[in-house]
């Protein structure tokens, strides 16, 4: 399939929309239309939010959980919603829902399956994306109103559901969905500066948080403040926000066929992820309902995988929580830092290049550009300071390396500062993703140093070769 068929995209965000809109509608209107009280709350969670901007950095010191799903590996739930998915018009499958040894719940075959063969089918109508029908329809008129784009609306969306309990169409859904998804968004700035500090995954969890969190006060204070009836701070919240958005991170799909609609695919979120695996889900036209095609056999009892795309670990761990076994995923990346100094007379030149040609571009130029060189001719040959700029990464790896060097030498002995046996759990799980996430970027990095130092010393032995042959012929016109 092609690049954009990917599912479980994420680069929505981090710069999924925010709310700008100006289309505000007559909050009287919806006021004294709509002042009827939610029904079916079930615990009131006690969680408090502030209005000012808050940040990544504002951590709550206990994890608190939200009153709706199910234990991450939970079946009873799980077999529930697939009887309700077979009497909703899902077909008999091939797959059925079992423990799995990686992704802790996955569909496993309970038939041969044959290498391109289509599976799932599942129909629209148990598909929830942004035009699916409120079971508070209130709520919906009101976002309508204010055009909420997709993934607010569909994370609001399923706020109401969920707090509708039964009342709610999806409740067999909701209820197989984990009470607290393995997601960057439930860690707490101390953990992220002390099990990630080494990479540059830190950065894009904090960007995302701040995302999050940023999208949350922006809709409580344009909307769910004027429409407090329809939208309860006990309800609608914070918590019950990082939730809804760790599900929409590991579970949203986009389905290419549909015009790249964002849709929540019940059944079909049950699949897990392999690196090797090269099928994404899509909307197939001939049999109108979702489906994969299966890229390889599987005998009974053997987990069925898809593809969530051609991630690094570092983006499997900041959108689904987890880093594929060491050395499996052939997508496996990097990021390296590299630093322009401010005192650089060619600053601003160095980093229009930079800028111009990003981290993806010509690794000449960006590396010249990058190279703290205190000037730039016009002309610049790159072969001309090619040594230099190589040079210039090298060091710049070997000071990551030995970043990560320091995290995971200090891992093995790393206070946990524990208070309870579920925190226990919980830090040592932590700090395991980050371990492994850890040795696969330094890995790479040791490979990258390990070129970066051949190239020298081919092109150091050539210019030496260059001088001897020189001298020699000095020597001899001499
Ligand atoms: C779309 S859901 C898949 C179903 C999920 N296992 C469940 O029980 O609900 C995505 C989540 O499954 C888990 N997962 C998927 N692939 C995985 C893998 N290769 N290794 C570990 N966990 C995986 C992660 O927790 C991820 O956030």
């Amino acid at each position: 399939m092609v690049e954009a068929s990917r599912i479980f995209h994420t680069t929505l965000l981090p710069t999924f929309p925010l709310l700008h809109n100006n289309h505000k509608p007559d909050s009287h209107t919806f006021l004294t239309n709509f002042p009827r009280k939610r029904h079916g709350l079930l615990q009131v969670l006690h969680c408090s939010v502030s209005t000012e901007n808050e940040t990544a950095t504002k951590t709550t010191p206990t994890q608190m959980t939200v009153p709706w799903g199910c234990d991450i590996d939970s079946l009873e739930n799980a077999s529930a919603l697939q009887r309700w998915l077979s009497d909703s018009g899902l077909p008999p499958q091939k797959m059925g829902i079992e423990k799995v040894d990686v992704g802790e719940r996955g569909l496993v075959a309970l038939k041969n399956i044959r290498k391109g063969e289509k599976l799932l089918f599942v129909p629209p109508s148990l598909v929830i994306t942004s035009d699916s029908q409120w079971g508070y329809p209130e709520a919906g008129e009101v976002l309508k109103q204010y055009s909420v784009p997709d993934w607010p609306l569909l994370a609001i969306y399923l706020i109401s559901e969920a707090s509708l309990q039964k009342s709610s169409r999806w409740s067999n859904y909701i209820s197989a969905l984990p009470r607290q998804p393995y997601s960057l968004l439930y860690w707490t700035r101390a953990e992220l500066d002390r099990y990630l500090e080494a990479s540059q995954i830190r950065e894009r969890v904090i960007e995302r948080i701040t995302n999050v969190i940023g999208t949350y006060n922006d809709l409580r204070l344009r909307i769910f403040s004027k429409y407090p009836n329809i939208f309860p701070e006990e309800v609608f919240n914070l918590e019950t926000f990082k939730w809804s958005f760790g599900i929409l991170f590991s579970r949203l799909v986009r389905l290419p066929s549909m015009g790249g609609r964002v849709a929540l695919v019940p059944w079909a979120d049950m699949l897990n992820h392999n690196c090797e695996v090269e099928t994404f889900l899509d909307y197939d036209k001939s049999t109108k309902g979702i489906v994969f095609t299966t890229d390889r056999q599987y005998q009974p009892g053997e987990q069925v995988f898809i593809s969530y795309g051609r991630k690094s670990n570092g983006e499997l761990l900041l959108s689904y929580g987890f880093v594929p076994r060491e050395g499996t995923n052939p997508s496996d990346s990097v990021e390296l830092s590299l630093s322009l100094k401010k005192s650089d007379k060619c600053y601003k030149e160095k980093l229009e290049a930079l800028r111009k040609h990003g981290l993806s571009a010509s690794f000449h130029q960006m590396a010249a550009a990058a190279s703290n060189k205190t000037n730039v001719k016009k002309d610049m040959k790159y072969p001309e300071i090619e040594e230099q700029a190589l040079q210039f990464v090298l060091d710049s790896c070997e000071t990551s390396i030995s970043k990560y060097s320091k995290f995971l030498q200090a891992s093995g002995s790393m206070d946990l500062d524990i208070t309870s046996p579920k925190q226990l759990n919980r830090k040592m799980f932590l700090k395991q993703l980050a371990v492994d996430l850890c040795t696969s970027e330094r890995r790479i990095l040791f490979r990258a140093q390990y070129i970066l130092w051949r190239r020298l010393r081919d092109i150091r032995s050539g210019e030496l070769k260059a001088l001897r042959i020189f001298d020699s012929f000095r020597n001899i016109f001499k």
